[in-house]
């Protein structure tokens, strides 16, 4: 049967990148709008709820006020934005964490830093190796692709600027699904930066192991990391710990997500560290994952990994 999805928000920059991903399959029938209604209160409403999954990437305003739209049962969510990340009757949309994407009507998907960030703690804090209570922090440096049009028109206006570092009113829209999703008894400390690369994220989380009670080794670590994600195809935990990881200012899109863990031969010290591309499994690759589960696709339909 065929799907019919509409995506609400299609002339940005994720929702390009998701119609990119779609607009080749067979089993979808993609709804547009034409330029000049793509803002029109009424023809998204229409095409909302004509369509059996909506996939929104808009702002987070936008994004409530297209969910206000929905007047059928039917009609599917996958909200790209943060607007429902913690909210109750949402499913956050991160399967390979168990969140249950296949059977959900509204699926929020995770943002970007936090994709990073929960792959490498939520199943240590689970497993009981990081203690939920422990003040742990995140230093993150992400494409300028990450802050949508706005930041990437900023980088293509100002060729001078090559760092740009933020987020010092420590109250960055991530840290609620961070902690919440990674149960930890305090929010992250989240120092997040952006550099002159179009896409790619490095997301790192500093362990102090020698001030744990019970410092975990970096084998136990990697134990827990492995058994939750080798069967994922788009995550891959990396048992070496090579001397730098890079990203490239024109790399190729991704869907992947890449885990390591670093630590000292004495095991006081340890790095967690993700890479993938905010544009990939940061968020159209998500997107596009939840949808293939949604409707039941092949899971890895579209994706590039
Ligand atoms: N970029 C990224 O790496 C990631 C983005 N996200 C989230 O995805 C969402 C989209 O982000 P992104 O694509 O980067 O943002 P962009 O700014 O690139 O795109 C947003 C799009 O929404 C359109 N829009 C705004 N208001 C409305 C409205 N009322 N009705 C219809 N369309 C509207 C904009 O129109 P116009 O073109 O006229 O401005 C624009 O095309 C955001 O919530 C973002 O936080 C999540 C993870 C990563
Ligand atoms: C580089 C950059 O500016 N990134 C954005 C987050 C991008 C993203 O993940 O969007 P969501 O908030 O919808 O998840 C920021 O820090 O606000």
């Amino acid at each position: 049967m065929t799907a019919s999805i509409f995506i609400d928000g299609v002339a940005g920059t994720t929702g390009l990148e998701i119609r990119e991903r779609l607009e080749r399959r067979a089993d979808l029938a993609l709804v547009t709008l034409p330029e000049d209604k793509r803002k029109d209160a009424g023809a998204r409403r229409h095409a909302i709820n004509a369509a059996d999954i909506v996939i929104l990437c808009l702002p987070d305003d936008a994004a409530r006020e297209a969910v206000a739209l929905i007047d059928n049962p039917h009609t599917r969510v996958i909200d790209a934005s943060s607007a429902y990340r913690v909210a109750n009757g949402w499913t956050y949309g991160f399967p390979e964490l168990g969140f249950d994407v296949a059977g959900a009507t509204r699926v929020s998907n995770p943002g970007c830093y936090p994709t990073g960030f929960l792959a490498l703690v939520a199943p240590l804090v689970r497993a009981g190796v990081l203690p939920a209570d422990w003040p742990l922090t995140v230093n993150a440096v992400s494409g300028y692709s990450g802050g949508g049009k706005a930041l990437i028109a900023r980088f293509d206006e100002e060729q001078d600027l090559s760092f740009r570092s933020y987020g010092y009113s420590l109250a960055h829209k991530h840290v609620p699904e961070m902690q919440q999703h990674a149960g930890l008894a305090y929010p992250p400390l989240f120092a997040p930066a952006v550099a002159r690369a179009f896409r790619g994220m490095i997301v790192e989380v500093p362990v102090p192991l020698a001030a744990l009670s019970a410092p975990p080794s970096r084998a136990a670590m990697l134990d827990v990391l492995h058994a939750t994600f080798d069967a994922a195809p788009l995550i891959t935990v990396h048992d070496d710990q090579p001397d730098e990881l890079l990203m490239h200012r024109d790399a190729a899109p991704n869907d992947r997500l890449d885990l390591w863990v670093f630590a000292d031969p004495a095991g006081r010290q340890a790095r967690l560290v993700a890479m993938l591309d905010n544009l990939g499994k940061g968020a159209s690759g998500a997107a596009v994952q939840n949808l293939n589960l949604m409707i039941g696709a092949d899971p890895l339909a579209g994706l590039v990994y």
